[in-house]
């Protein structure tokens, strides 16, 4: 049996990732991180989330490390993680579609103010109030063209919004203006009246959205966060909502996580917050495109979704 420890979802998960393992390759033996009877030198592979700083390199035999996320910093953060394997991010087409419907939602939601009509609901007060754009005036900027960024742009062109983006470099993408680069972003910002965050953090990425650049959003602008809360300055985005710059916002990711209760975001009548949730694929989804993942390496084919460090993500 090929031994795969996994750090994701709980204890309670392993069932489903060890029932997902086995349904493409009866060989993968799923079990929990803390599992006793597993010996560290039996273990090939892991899939983790956060694992604990230093423990990954208490497994002398281990082959790859698969993030349980799309995102790696949660690996990457500690400084004594083993360098030397493959580092796997999630991919595949259950993330990238439950990502794209979380921000089809958020767009969907700013477009018809959700907020204001859920909090007339709370206070059962018939708030009506008109809806001055179709989605197809209001143009739609994701930052982060990657897997995740080009599905949601697919989808939201499915709703009649235009749609552009951002990325390191030029995408070419049906239908998507395409910017590049830290000079196009001006361009990119200007043109854009709902903001979407999917870049991984990196220290390039890490307070990127700030004062300075609500400020070169078109007034009213929105903004979407489902990258990681590292991305976005929280005391500039309440200001920019305050003062009008910014007229709404979705997030889903915040600095601290779980958002601490006192966080002013919490009742904010012009923001959405969700608990990290914009795309959790199934653990059985997950197992599968592991699964597929390990088939490649085995046969010698390139593994997907590869990290590199020169990239940092
Ligand atoms: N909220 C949630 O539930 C989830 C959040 N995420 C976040 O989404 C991120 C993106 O995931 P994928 O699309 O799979 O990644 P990806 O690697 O396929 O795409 C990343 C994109 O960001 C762009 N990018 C990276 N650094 C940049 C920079 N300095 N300047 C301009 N563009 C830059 C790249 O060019 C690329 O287009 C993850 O790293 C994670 O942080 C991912 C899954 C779930
Ligand atoms: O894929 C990522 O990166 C994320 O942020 C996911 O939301 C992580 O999901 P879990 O592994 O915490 O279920």
């Amino acid at each position: 049996m090929v031994k795969i420890l996994v750090k994701s979802g709980g204890p309670q998960a392993v069932p489903e990732w060890r029932d997902g393992f086995a349904a493409v390759d009866p060989r993968l033996s799923a079990h929990w991180w803390e599992d006793a009877s597993v010996r560290p030198e039996e273990v090939e592979y892991v899939v983790v989330w956060e694992p604990q700083p230093g423990w990954l390199n208490s497994l002398p035999n281990l082959k790859i490390v698969f993030s349980s996320g799309a995102g790696v910093d949660h690996i990457t953060a500690d400084p004594a993680w083993p360098r030397h394997l493959p580092l796997v991010r999630m991919g595949g087409d259950a993330t990238a579609q439950r990502m794209g419907e979380f921000i089809a939602w958020s767009c969907l939601s700013l477009l018809r103010d959700t907020r204001h009509f859920a909090l007339g609901q709370e206070r059962r007060q018939w708030a009506q109030k008109e809806v001055p754009h179709t989605a197809r005036e209001r143009r739609v900027g994701i930052m982060g063209l990657g897997n995740l960024g080009s599905q949601a742009a697919r989808m939201l062109q499915g709703l009649g919004f235009p749609v552009q983006g951002w990325a390191r470099s030029r995408k070419a993408l049906p239908g998507v203006v395409s910017f590049a680069g830290p000079a196009e972003l001006p361009a990119f910002l200007a043109s854009t009246d709902i903001l979407v965050c999917l870049l991984p953090s990196t220290p390039e990425t890490t307070g990127l959205i700030d004062a300075a650049l609500l400020a070169q959003l078109p007034r009213g602008a929105a903004v979407v966060n489902a990258g990681r809360g590292a991305h976005l300055r929280v005391p500039d985005l309440l200001s920019a909502l305050e003062s009008g710059q910014v007229s709404g916002a979705v997030l889903d990711v915040f600095p601290e996580e779980p958002l601490p209760a006192d966080s002013p975001l919490w009742a904010h009548p012009k923001v959405i917050v969700t608990p990290h949730v914009a795309s959790l694929p199934s653990r059985a989804e997950r197992a599968r495109y592991v699964a597929g993942a390990i088939a490649a390496f085995e046969a010698g084919r390139p593994l997907p979704n590869l990290y590199d460090p020169d990239r940092g993500y």
